[in-house]
C-alpha cells in the first residue's frame, strides 16, 4: 500500500488513517481579513488617521487636553456637558477606529479619574458612540490593545523604514514611558509582519507536500519570532517598571472583576452592551442599578437606562500575532485556573520561591507566584477558564476571523509529525521525502517553537519585573510608612484615594489574570508542541 498518511513504515494499516493535517482544508488569504503582507496587524494602506472630521472636533478637543483636563480635576464634567454626536457620519475604516481610540481614552479617563473614586456610571455623550465603534470594529467598548497600539501609531518618516527608531504614538495617559510599552508592542507586531505570509505559505505547502518550500516558510515563521523576542527585550531600555506599574496600568486596567466596581461599568443610554445581564422591563435598567453613591456623584442631569458591562482592559496578550502563531505551530492552550489570590492567602516569601523557579524553569509548581494554593493542575477548584481564548474577543472583528480561519486550516504540526514519526513511504517501502530534507522539515518546525518557547520565558522576565517585583515593593513601601495616628491626620481634599490592597497584593495582569501560573502554563503548552522523533 502507498498510503501517504500510513501510520507505521513497516506495517501499513488496514485502512488509511484520516488526514491529521486537514490536506483538503481551505487556506485563508490576508487581505481577506484586513491583515496586511507587511504591516501584519497594523492597518495600513492608508495609514491610521490622525483627526477625525470636523464634525468631531468635541472629541478631538478633549483628546488634545486630555492631561490638562485630567490633572485640573474638570475631565468628568467636560464629559458630561459633550453634546452627544451621533457615528453616523463617520466614512470609512480608518475613522471607525480613530473615533474608537478618541473614545477609550476619555472613556478610560472618565471611569479612572485622576486620584479619584471610579465612576461607576459612564454618560451617553461617551457610551453610546464607544459602543457603536466597538460593533462596528468588532471590539469591546473598553481600552484594548487595538485601542493603543494599533490604531494608536504613525511613522515619523512615512517613508522610512517599519523600525521602532522610525515609529512614534499618537496618544498616552502619561507620557513617555507609556508611549515606550506601546512603541516596543507595536514594533513587535512590525516583527511579525513576515511570519504572517510565511505561515499561509507553510500550510501551502503541506497541501502539496513541498518540503522545500516549506522549510523555507518555517526558516522565516523562526526568524520572525526570533524578531519579536528580540525588540521586546528593548522595553527595558526606556519604559521604567516603577512608572509603569504606579502610573500607567491604572489607565489600561478593565472593569471585568474589578473591588472599585463590582458591577462594571454603567454605560448610560446604551440598550445593550456584550454579555450584559438582562435588563428590567419595568425600570429599563439591569438587575445590577448604579448605586446611590454613582448617582450622586454623576452630575445634575437624570440618569438615561443603560446596561452594564464587565470587560478585562488593554492587555499584549490581546495581540493577534502570538495567536497566529500558535495555532500555525499547532500550539494548544488549556483553560486556566480562576482562583483569585487575596490578602488571606498571599504569601510573599512563596511568590519570591515560585518566581526565582518560573525564570529558572519549566516545570509546574504547586504554588502560584501570589502564594496561593493551587494544585498541579493548575486549579483552586474555581471554574477554569482560557484566558488566551477569552482575549480574541478584545481584537479586531476580521483579525480574529483570520485565527480562526487559520485553526481551519491544514495542520503544519500533524503534517510534520507524521513526516517524524510516520514518513509516507512508496511501493518499495522507500520514503517519498528525501530523508535529510525531512530531518530539516521536523529541525525547522521545533525551532520554531523553541523561539516561542524562549519568547514565552523571556516575556514571564519582563511581566516579573514589571508587575511582580513592583507589587511586591509597594506593599513593602507602605507595610514601612510610619503608622501616624488618624485622628491627627487632617484629610484636605474630598477626593480620596481608596487603599487599593488587592491591587498591591495581587501580582495580576490588566487583562485580569492571576499571571504567574498562567504565563508559566503557556508556556509549558509551549514546549509539550515539539515533536520528538520516536526511536
Ligand atoms: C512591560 C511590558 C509587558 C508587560 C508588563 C506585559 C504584561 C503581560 C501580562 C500581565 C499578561 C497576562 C495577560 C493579562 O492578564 O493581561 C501578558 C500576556 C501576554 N503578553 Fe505581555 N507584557 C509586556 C510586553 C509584551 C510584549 C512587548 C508582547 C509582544 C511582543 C507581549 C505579549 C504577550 C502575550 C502573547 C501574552 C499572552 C500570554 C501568552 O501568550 O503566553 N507582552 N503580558
Amino acid at each position: 500500500m502507498n498510503c501517504p498518511f500510513a501510520s507505521s513504515r513497516t506495517t501499513p494499516p488496514a485502512t488509511p488513517p484520516p488526514s491529521h493535517f486537514r490536506n483538503n482544508a481551505t487556506i485563508p488569504t490576508l487581505k481577506d481579513y484586513d491583515v496586511d503582507p507587511i504591516y501584519g496587524f497594523l492597518p495600513a494602506n492608508p495609514m491610521p488617521i490622525r483627526r477625525l472630521p470636523a464634525a468631531y472636533e468635541p472629541w478631538e478637543n478633549i483628546l488634545d487636553n486630555l492631561n490638562a483636563l485630567l490633572l485640573a480635576g474638570s475631565l468628568r464634567k467636560t464629559v458630561e456637558n459633550l453634546p452627544l454626536l451621533s457615528t453616523d457620519l463617520l466614512a470609512n475604516d480608518r475613522e471607525w477606529q480613530r473615533a474608537y481610540l478618541v473614545l477609550s481614552f476619555i472613556g478610560q479617563a472618565y471611569v479612572w479619574g485622576h486620584s479619584q473614586q471610579a465612576s461607576e456610571v459612564l454618560p451617553v455623550t461617551i457610551a453610546r458612540p464607544w459602543n457603536s465603534c466597538s460593533e462596528r470594529l468588532g471590539l469591546l467598548p473598553v481600552i484594548t490593545y487595538a485601542s493603543v497600539t494599533l490604531y494608536n501609531y504613525r511613522l515619523i518618516d512615512p517613508s522610512g523604514p517599519l523600525k521602532l527608531d522610525n515609529m512614534a504614538v499618537m496618544h498616552t495617559f502619561t507620557g513617555s514611558d507609556e508611549a515606550w510599552f506601546y512603541l516596543v508592542s507595536i514594533a513587535s507586531e512590525a516583527e511579525g509582519a513576515p511570519a504572517l505570509s510565511a505561515i499561509l505559505s507553510a500550510m501551502h505547502a503541506v497541501k502539496a507536500q513541498d518540503l522545500e518550500a516549506l522549510n523555507a516558510s518555517l526558516t522565516t515563521i523562526g526568524n520572525s519570532i526570533e524578531a519579536i523576542t528580540k525588540v521586546m527585550l528593548r522595553m527595558y531600555e526606556r519604559n521604567d517598571p516603577y512608572v509603569f506599574y504606579n502610573r500607567v496600568r491604572h489607565f489600561l486596567t478593565g472593569w471585568e472583576d474589578s473591588n472599585d466596581l463590582p458591577n462594571g461599568v454603567y454605560y448610560e443610554g446604551v440598550d445593550s452592551v456584550p454579555g450584559a445581564p438582562a435588563k428590567c422591563p419595568i425600570s429599563g435598567f439591569s438587575a445590577a442599578k448604579p448605586s446611590t453613591e454613582s448617582l450622586s456623584q454623576y452630575g445634575s442631569k437624570p440618569l438615561q437606562s443603560g446596561a452594564f458591562g464587565k470587560y478585562a482592559g488593554a492587555s499584549t496578550g490581546q495581540s493577534s500575532m502570538m495567536h497566529c502563531l500558535d495555532v500555525a505551530l499547532g500550539i494548544e492552550h488549556r483553560p486556566t485556573r480562576t482562583g483569585r489570590c487575596t490578602a488571606a492567602n498571599f504569601n510573599l516569601e512563596e511568590a519570591k520561591a515560585h518566581l526565582a523557579a518560573a525564570s529558572s524553569s519549566s516545570a509546574t509548581s504547586t504554588k502560584s507566584p501570589t502564594g496561593c494554593p493551587v494544585s498541579s493542575s493548575g486549579s483552586t477548584g474555581a471554574s477554569a477558564v482560557n484566558h488566551i481564548l477569552e482575549m480574541r474577543k478584545y481584537m479586531p472583528g476580521p483579525h480574529r476571523a483570520f485565527i480562526e480561519a487559520l485553526e481551519r486550516g491544514p495542520s503544519i504540526r500533524a503534517f510534520v509529525e507524521n513526516l517524524t514519526n510516520n514518513p509516507a513511504l512508496d511501493a518499495n517501502g522507500n520514503s517519498v521525502h528525501d530523508p535529510a530534507l525531512a530531518a530539516e522539515t521536523t529541525r525547522l518546525y521545533n525551532r520554531c517553537v523553541s523561539e516561542m518557547r524562549g519568547f514565552r520565558d523571556r516575556h514571564l522576565q519582563i511581566v516579573a519585573a514589571y508587575i511582580v517585583t513592583q507589587a511586591r515593593k509597594k506593599r513593602d513601601a507602605e507595610a514601612e510608612a510610619p503608622q501616624e495616628d488618624p485622628a491627627t491626620i487632617s484629610i484636605p481634599s474630598p477626593v480620596t484615594e481608596k487603599p487599593k490592597m488587592r491591587e498591591v497584593l495581587q501580582a495580576r495582569g490588566t487583562g485580569g489574570t492571576d499571571l504567574i501560573p498562567f504565563l508559566k502554563q503557556s508556556r509549558q503548552e509551549t514546549i509539550e508542541a515539539l515533536v520528538t522523533p520516536q526511536v
